[in-house]
């Protein structure tokens, strides 16, 4: 037995996510007393394979060649359904990433396993049951599943699982995969950047604002806190609606859902549709003129306040801030 972490790269490094991830199932294996082997597929050099030895990979398989350069979802769960079989891996961790989420079934159904996606922490292992807390009905609720089968696949969603070095260093191994012409029916020839900015999936700051900013031109306000604080915008769902700021902004059960550190919500209700997007965040600040908005329940930090007033002064004190430090 032993534990296998798929290491999605993505344009040949490894973002923080990653990290969170190996962290993670080193601590399953270590739950388990067994080793942790990575996975890596696409061009990725070897210093930054081996970087994956600091967070308690042993050995990493690395799989490289133009055929799987780009990301393939059924070719890619061959592979790495492949590798768990090779290494008698029982249980196969991944990233809750927009790839990992296409790739956990795929690979449960070529292991026969039981599948977690969207975990938030580190399963519980009490009298010969394996249980899982994820997040579910578009993050508005917790669930807790049990794995039954021999086999696990489980994706954690980024930010829920801190990074740790273990300072170790991994041996690493080139793994010949078989796939089949069947794996390739439809693939990515190009991914086209939609914007330069802050991905708003990965940003560990989010600053987002509501349709109490009455209108578009009021946006510029959000977009000078962001830039300061190297924040992603994002929206409401009436704010994408009405055209004030682009669709792949808006959060929530309808559109994207984000686990940043920090969630500064201006100028938003906090409708549980748009709650459901953010419940994973670990910092949520509201800034709301109504003291009853439903969002300051789940507020760690509230501002009772106008929006126009209280997001200058912010601006103002972490411009003070930026230059005393
Ligand atoms: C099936 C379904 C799916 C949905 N999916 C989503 C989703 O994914 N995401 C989403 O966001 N919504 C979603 N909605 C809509 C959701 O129900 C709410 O209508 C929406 O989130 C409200 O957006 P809002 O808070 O920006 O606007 P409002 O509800 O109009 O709230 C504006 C807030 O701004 C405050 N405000 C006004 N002026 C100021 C000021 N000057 N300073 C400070 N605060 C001020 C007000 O007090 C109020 O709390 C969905 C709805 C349905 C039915």
């Amino acid at each position: 037995m032993s534990v296998l972490i798929y290491a999605e790269n993505a344009g040949g490094t490894f973002k923080k996510s990653i990290f969170e991830a190996v962290s993670y199932a080193k601590a399953i294996a270590d739950q388990n007393n067994t080793n942790l082997i990575a996975i890596s597929i696409g061009n990725v050099s070897a210093g930054e394979l081996a970087s994956l030895g600091k967070y308690g990979a042993q050995k990493v398989l690395n799989v490289s060649g133009d055929k799987l350069k780009n990301f393939v979802n059924q070719a890619y769960a061959s592979v790495i359904a492949e590798a768990a079989k090779k290494e008698g891996a029982n249980i196969v961790v991944l990233s809750n990433t927009f790839s990992g989420r296409g790739l956990a079934p795929r690979i449960g159904v070529k292991l026969e396993a039981g599948v977690a996606d969207g975990a938030v922490a580190l399963p519980e292992q009490n009298g010969g049951k394996f249980t899982v807390k994820k997040t579910a009905f578009s993050g508005k609720a917790f669930a807790i599943v049990e794995l039954s089968s021999a086999n696990k696949v489980i994706a954690l969603v980024p930010n829920s699982y801190k990074v740790v070095e273990t300072g170790g260093s991994a041996q690493i191994e080139d793994f010949a995969a078989e796939t089949k012409e069947s794996d390739f029916k439809a693939m990515i020839k190009e991914i086209v950047r939609s914007t330069d900015k802050v991905s708003l999936p990965d940003a560990e700051i989010v600053v987002s604002a509501g349709r109490g900013l009455k209108g578009p031109e009021n946006w510029g306000m959000v977009e000078e806190l962001a830039g300061l604080l190297g924040a992603a915008t994002a929206c409401s769902k009436p704010v994408s609606d009405a055209g004030w700021r682009p669709h792949s902004e808006h959060v929530g059960q309808t559109g994207i859902a984000v686990s940043p550190n920090l969630y500064i919500a201006i100028g938003i209700s906090g409708a549980i549709q748009h709650l459901a997007g953010i419940s994973s965040s670990k910092v949520i600040v509201v800034i709301n003129k109504d003291p009853e908005a439903p969002f300051f329940k789940v507020a760690d930090y509230g501002i009772v306040g106008d929006a126009f007033e209280v997001v200058p002064q912010l601006i103002a004190a972490v411009k003070a801030y930026k230059a005393s430090a």
